[in-house]
């Protein structure tokens, strides 16, 4: 059995964080395991408050967790705070996992910030040298650039930039895009475009956490990092095609395998 494992906040309504991760990993055929970092209490509609684990429980589930099964691959989404970002890469040098996909979450669609922006810079130092591949958005690449990006040719750019910050590739994800849900990817020799169909939905709660827990289920499962984010890109298609009417905010993307035939 192909295993993956989250290091990542819990969304109390089950559509991002932790709980999309898990059932992403489900989706595709892959056992899924977690570390929680932090506890929300949210919605479709929003963030109404959140508690941070001690770094001790953090540092302590990863340890529970590699010392007795296989870890396929890690992703890595809200990390909240410093202590726990030092924590989490401690743990990823300790145990040396193969594959990290990091996805920088910062702050929530309603405008909660899920990471502080202080730990910022940590996150730069210390995580970002430990990823496969990170995944920022177009928000989040403008904090980690310090400016607007807003074009296929200034995410290009920004890829760049972020790949000099030490890991071994970046995809800036277009989904806030103009032109389309276009993503850009960079492993420091080449550029490669991921393009999707725009789904017109507002439901689209925890897409970003979909896509980066796709990647590294597909990375468990043996495909290489071009595959997997390409495998990954058709499945959150398809999780947004299928998203679900839930709530009165931004409903969730829905996870099925029957319409991923590739899935067990
Ligand atoms: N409406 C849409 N139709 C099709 N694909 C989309 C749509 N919105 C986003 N995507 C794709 O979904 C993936 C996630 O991208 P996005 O930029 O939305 O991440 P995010 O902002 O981190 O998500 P979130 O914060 O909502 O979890 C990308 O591959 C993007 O191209
Ligand atoms: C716990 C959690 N992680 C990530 C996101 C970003 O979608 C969110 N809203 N909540």
């Amino acid at each position: 059995m192909k295993t993956a494992l989250t290091i990542a906040g819990s969304d109390s309504s089950g559509g991002a964080g932790i709980q999309a991760d898990l059932k992403t990993f489900s989706a595709l055929g892959v056992y899924g395991m977690s570390a929680i970092v932090s506890v929300t209490a949210q919605n479709t509609q929003g963030v109404d408050d959140v508690e941070d684990l001690s770094p001790k429980i953090i540092g302590g589930q990863i340890n529970a967790i590699f010392r007795d099964i296989p870890v396929g691959a890690v992703k890595i989404g809200m990390v909240s705070n410093s202590a726990a970002i030092r924590t989490i890469a401690e743990k990823l040098k300790e145990f040396r996992p193969k594959y990290v996909v990091l996805d920088p979450v910062m702050v929530s669609k309603s405008g909660f910030d899920l990471l502080k922006p202080e730990a910022r810079e940590t996150l730069i130092r210390e995580l970002l040298p430990l990823a496969t591949v990170v995944t920022p958005n177009l928000f989040e690449t403008e904090r980690l650039v310090g400016r607007k990006v807003e074009t296929l040719e200034a995410m290009r750019q920004a890829a760049k930039e972020i790949f000099d910050m030490g890991p071994e590739s970046v995809l800036v994800k277009g989904g806030h895009l103009e032109e389309g849900p276009i993503d850009i990817f960079y492993d420091g020799t080449q550029f490669h475009q991921f393009a999707g169909k725009r789904i017109d939905t507002n439901n689209t709660h925890g897409t970003g956490c979909t896509l980066s827990s796709a990647i590294a289920a597909y990375l468990a499962k043996g495909l290489s990092l071009a595959d997997a984010i390409q495998e990954a890109k058709t499945y959150i298609q398809g999780a947004i095609e299928h998203s679900l009417p839930l709530g009165h905010g931004h409903g969730p993307t829905h996870h099925f395998y029957r319409w991923f035939p590739e899935g067990e």
